[in-house]
């Protein structure tokens, strides 16, 4: 049975899939205190979070059964993703589920604050009926800039057409051509600072956008632009935009998201000119229901090994490529585990090479398999997909990949090599057509073997009688030889022999091959094998 922690006020309809999971016991508990939180987080498979619940290095450190921690919307600030990695924890959210949401929310904005509705409401309240005080602007042929173009700021551009607003949009990743055909400028962000009678910014908080909006930025805009945040607290220096509103500069700002929410500065709180709501973009039936109802089904899917389509610490593949690289998956980490096996050190370099085919392809996740085998020699378990990369950089590591549109005489072709002083390991495999995985280069020593369980490894002169010895010393242990691969440099010089065997063999067999003249090295090679690899199962831990 897994069980499931949901923290926040998560809609109740959206997680009905887990509720009616026959395997999964979901708990919901609001409230709870970061202590308590800890406390119970032990007990938990995986945690359901909105922006509410702080996961903090912590919380992660207790949590020694979880295996996801899903934030049912899309900024994971609140949640220690980095702590998340090194542990092997997927963190997964539902990006997309709340765009429209998020959208409508900045448009209602962006006209109360040209048409200053929230300022006239309050009067009206009040018992007035003031009908010059709450003049507006319009926002017809003036420039929105907007810094983000991703999912939010684009469904904003879209809508913001309608008004017949000219539009500026910023974002490193916004191409001329796709500028073009939403019918907007690509700018830059002084042109968006310069040129703007209202300004919206939806990136992410990252360290790049932290204070994004700051005196400098706020000095080179119009007098009488106005300002939206419905992205991130953090993105616009609150101190530096207050500082322009009271002096006149900044007409006016909107904002539903601030650095500490919630928000204890009454200056940006009480201020007229600045209209606030308490991080309600997502805040709408349907997002929320979508929102929870996309990581319920995403968690579903990792529990029953299928897909990870939105995991923020894992790669991220489109199916088609996750069927493409399927069958070199476990070829990849079986390749690193005899490297590793046969350097028996921790490497001090890594150089993974692809050739052929592989080259058009996405091998992020091969990459991850392979590093996975390279660690998990020396740290077993404690390693997974997830926090491979991670790790390695933990250990002062790092790798180099080469791509190479060379065939090296296969359509398709992977080569790891590992350094450890003078030492190296050399390995090269290809996926043939019909045949499947072959290992086909040991040490530059051609080979021709199907990666199995259970491998022995035998490097030894190229002496007669050297392959019937081998034979009948794993006889007299009554252990049977599936395949047997013969590799030499030259005839009569240093050879190499693999064999797959059908089971385990014990160090005592090696002893007593050693015992045969000619034979330098004797290695027991394990691979990890699975007769059908999932690649969903890839993902997953
Ligand atoms: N207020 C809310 O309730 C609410 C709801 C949903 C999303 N959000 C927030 O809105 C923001 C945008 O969400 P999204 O779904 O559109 O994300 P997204 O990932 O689709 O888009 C973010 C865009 O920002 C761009 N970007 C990154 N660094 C940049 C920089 N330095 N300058 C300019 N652009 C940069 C990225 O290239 C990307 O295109 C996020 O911060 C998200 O957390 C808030
Ligand atoms: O849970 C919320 O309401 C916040 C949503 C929003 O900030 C997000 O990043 O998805």
């Amino acid at each position: 049975m897994y069980k499931i922690l949901v923290t926040d006020s998560i809609n109740v309809q959206g997680l009905q899939s887990l509720y009616e999971h026959p395997s999964i016991l979901v708990d919901k508990k609001d409230q709870l205190s970061s202590a308590e939180l800890r406390e119970i987080i032990g007990n938990y498979d995986a945690l359901i979070v909105r922006s509410q619940t702080i996961v903090s290095k912590e919380l992660i450190h207790s949590a020694h059964r979880l295996q996801i921690i899903a934030r049912a919307g899309v900024g994971v600030d609140n949640i220690d993703v980095e702590a998340a990695t090194r542990k092997g924890i997927i963190v997964i959210n539902a990006p997309g589920a709340n765009t429209i949401a998020a959208c409508e929310h900045t448009l209602a904005m962006l006209l109360s604050l040209a048409r200053r509705i929230p300022h006239a409401y309050q009067s009206m309240s009040n018992g007035e009926w003031n009908r010059n005080a709450f003049k507006g602007v319009e926002l017809y042929e003036k420039t929105l800039g907007i810094i983000g173009m991703g999912k939010i700021g684009t469904e904003v551009a879209k809508r913001a057409k309608s008004f017949q607003m000219k539009i500026l949009g910023y974002d490193p990743y916004l191409t001329e051509e796709r500028a073009k055909k939403l019918g907007i400028v690509k700018a830059s962000i002084n042109e968006i600072a310069i040129q703007s009678d209202f300004i919206t910014v939806h990136t992410p908080l990252i360290k790049e956008t932290r204070n994004l909006v700051n005196d400098e930025f706020l000095q080179k805009t119009k007098r009488g632009v106005r300002i939206i945040n419905c992205a991130r607290g953090g993105i616009i220096d609150e101190a530096a935009l207050i500082r322009a509103i009271q002096s006149g500069h900044v007409a006016g700002a909107a904002l539903d998201v601030f650095t500490q929410e919630p928000p204890t500065n009454l200056d940006l709180l009480q201020h007229p000119n600045i209209i606030v709501t308490p991080h309600l973009g997502a805040s709408t039936e349907e997002a929320q229901e979508k929102v929870a109802k996309e990581v319920s089904d995403e968690i579903i899917n990792i529990f029953e090994s299928q897909t990870i389509r939105h995991a923020v610490n894992a790669p991220q593949m489109s199916g088609e490529t996750q069927l493409k690289m399927k069958p070199y998956l476990q070829l990849g980490e079986q390749l690193a585990e005899i490297a590793i096996q046969l350097l028996k050190k921790a490497p001090e370099k890594i150089d993974i090479a692809y050739y052929g085919d592989l080259v058009e392809e996405d091998t992020s996740l091969l990459t991850r398999y392979m590093v996975k085998g390279i660690l998990s020699y020396h740290l077993s378990d404690s390693v997974n997909l997830i926090n491979a990369i991670h790790l390695l950089k933990e250990h002062g590591l790092s790798y180099n990949v080469q791509r190479n549109a060379t065939n090296k005489g296969f359509a398709n072709y992977m080569e790891l090599v590992l350094y450890k002083g003078d030492k190296k390991v050399n390995i090269g495999a290809t996926v043939l057509n019909g045949y499947g995985a072959r290992i086909v280069n040991i040490n530059n020593y051609r080979v021709d073997v199907r990666p199995e369980q259970h491998l022995l490894y035998i490097k030894h002169q190229d002496i007669p009688g050297m392959i019937g010895q081998v034979g009948s010393i794993l006889g007299s242990y009554s252990i049977n030889i599936g395949t047997m691969q013969v590799g030499r440099a030259a005839i009569g010089g240093e050879a190499i022999m693999i064999l797959t065997l059908d089971k385990k063999i014990e160090q005592e067999v090696t002893h007593a091959l050693h015992s045969i003249s000619g034979l330098e090295d004797v290695q027991i090679l394990e691979l990890s094998y699975e007769e059908e690899l999932s690649v969903e199962k890839a993902l997953h831990l």
